[in-house]
């Protein structure tokens, strides 16, 4: 077994292990799983199970509490979506039965579909949360109950569990799966550590057990689920936190902010095959990136956080059916998704730390495919330069020595660099509106005031001269505001006018335009 384990890549421990399983037949034979479930793999193409399926399912088939990493693309959501769904077996409307927390809507929706599949013949209705509104008549204490699985994000359903009135009962849950696991012990607004443990508590019922899965791990959250979950079972496949080997890997120099459209537009013009998929560090970007393209004739879209459920979901749908054939997107859409076929990735922005790196790399090259990726790097991109370029190398790409000699950063350092830098405009054809550089003044004050209240660093005049900008630049904001409308009203009467003037030139048209109204 050790040499299995060796050949396929599994670092396994904890008490007890079972074999991996090398074959679909297994399930059947050795774990009594219904051949119908089995069969659904088969359906989608698989031929054998993917080193992380391998291990997983024997584990939690025995019901075994785990922590799992394998690369990205690996099959994961298969490893712990076949367990989960055999072991409820079938319908009993008493609830949810099973819980999946999924860091975006996005991955969600993507985990909702692919376990609907596998669901299809067993009579197990599977939801994600739509509408908070519709949660307590669909899933609450007077509902049928009759609904098995949940898959969902943490947002939503921390603050359907935090309502004053039961809104969905969780008491039931036998499996609880958190995917992206690492996102836990994640600093700052994506992490969200303190939003699981308030499910935790809601899951109370003595049968729960929980998995983790993600592409990367950090020690905190190794450390984290040796203390929380009994008879921990612990799967590495690969190397820990290294970039998948079906990526091709290649950085690109492009001076400084400016160049980066130039070296873009250069490998749109050399060909490449699209889809391919472009990161940029924030959402200004996103939509400055997106106008220069659509005006290079490209069909392209650009996806992040404000845009409306409804556009992201026709935008993701259009990237799948190929009508889109470059998609910009901000970090939203670094964990987790599966496009099919993704040939190229682009990181237009440095990625803020290895980790995002290789989840942002990990949307290509999947399920054994081959792919490639483009990482644009700056003169000011120099300090992360090195972490990057021992990943890109670890992983089999080729990367210059003095890259990789580059000093190591103190971890200081790093928390700093990895704070958003302001990359400024992606070309001077895309300067903000006036409406919008006030708009981006003011969060950035703003922001600032808050950095300067929660570290208590700094004199208070400094708040004070922050706090007099601030209030400079809404009263701005007013003024800017107030123009617009009167701008708008200006070109509203001038509009009038001009259409009296017409009407009365021509006395008749008009005489018959009022007799038929
Ligand atoms: N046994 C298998 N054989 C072939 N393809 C598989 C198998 N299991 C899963 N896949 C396919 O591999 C692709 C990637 O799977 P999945 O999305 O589960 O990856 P992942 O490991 O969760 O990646 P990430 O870390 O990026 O979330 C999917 O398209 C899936 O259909």
């Amino acid at each position: 077994m050790k040499q299995l384990r060796s050949k396929h890549n599994i670092n396994a421990s904890g008490t007890d292990m079972p074999d991996p399983i090398t074959d679909f037949s297994q399930l059947v034979t050795e774990y009594k799983v219904h051949e119908r479930l089995v069969s659904k793999l088969l359906q989608q193409g698989y031929t054998e199970p993917t080193p992380i399926q391998m291990q997983i399912w024997p584990l939690m088939l025995r019901g075994r509490e785990i922590l799992a990493s394998a690369p990205t693309g690996s099959g994961k959501t298969a490893a712990f979506l076949l367990p989960m769904i055999h072991q409820l077996k079938s319908p009993r409307a008493l609830g949810f039965r099973a819980l999946v927390v999924s860091p975006t809507r996005e991955l969600a929706e993507q985990t909702y579909r692919e376990c609907s599949v596998l669901c299809e013949d067993t009579g197990l209705k599977v939801h994600l949360i739509d509408k908070v509104d519709k949660v307590i008549s669909k899933f609450g204490p007077g509902s049928s109950q009759k609904f098995d699985i949940l898959i969902t994000t943490p947002n939503r359903l921390v603050f359907i569990l935090m309502a004053e009135e039961t809104m969905i009962n969780l008491s039931n849950i036998e499996w609880l799966i958190v995917d992206e696991c690492d996102r836990l012990f994640e600093g700052g607004k994506r992490g969200f550590k303190g939003q699981l443990s308030t499910i935790y508590m809601a899951c109370s019922g003595l049968k729960v057990k929980r998995a983790l899965f993600s592409a990367t791990q950090s020690q905190n959250l190794h450390n984290w689920c040796r203390d929380n979950l009994s008879d921990l079972a612990h799967v590495n496949v690969g190397p820990r936190n290294t970039a998948s080997q079906d990526v091709e890997q290649e950085l690109v120099f492009c001076g400084d902010e400016s160049g980066k459209i130039h070296a873009l537009r250069n490998i749109f013009r050399k060909g490449y095959e699209p889809p391919c998929l472009v990161f940029v560090q924030t959402k200004e970007r996103a939509r400055q990136l997106f106008y220069e393209l659509m005006h290079d004739g490209v069909m392209v879209d650009a996806i992040h956080a404000d845009r409306t459920q409804k556009q992201r979901e026709t935008c993701v749908q259009a990237f799948r059916a190929k009508k889109i054939w470059v998609l910009i997107c901000t970090e939203l859409m670094s964990r987790g998704i599966d496009f099919k076929g993704v040939n190229l990735v682009i990181n237009y922005d440095f990625p803020p730390s290895k980790v995002s790196y290789i989840h942002r790399i990990g949307r290509t090259g999947r399920a054994q495919q081959k792919g490639k990726a483009v990482t644009f790097w700056t003169l000011q991109d120099q300090r992360l330069l090195q972490s990057i370029s021992q990943t890109i190398s670890k992983s089999g790409s080729s990367v210059p020595e003095w890259m990789k000699q580059l000093r190591r950063l103190a971890p200081e350092e790093k928390r700093v660099k990895q704070q958003k830098r302001d990359r400024g405009f992606v070309s001077e054809g895309a300067k903000f509106t006036k409406h919008e550089q006030e708009k981006r003044k003011k969060h950035q004050l703003s922001k600032k005031l808050t950095q300067l209240r929660l570290t208590g660093e700094g004199s208070s005049e400094k708040s004070e001269m922050l706090k007099a900008k601030l209030y400079k630049v809404i009263d701005n904001q007013k003024k800017t505001q107030e123009n617009e409308i009167k701008q708008l009203d200006r070109k509203d009467e001038r509009k009038k006018r001009k259409r009296e003037k017409k009407d009365a030139k021509n006395p008749k048209k008009n005489f018959k335009k009022k007799k038929t109204e």
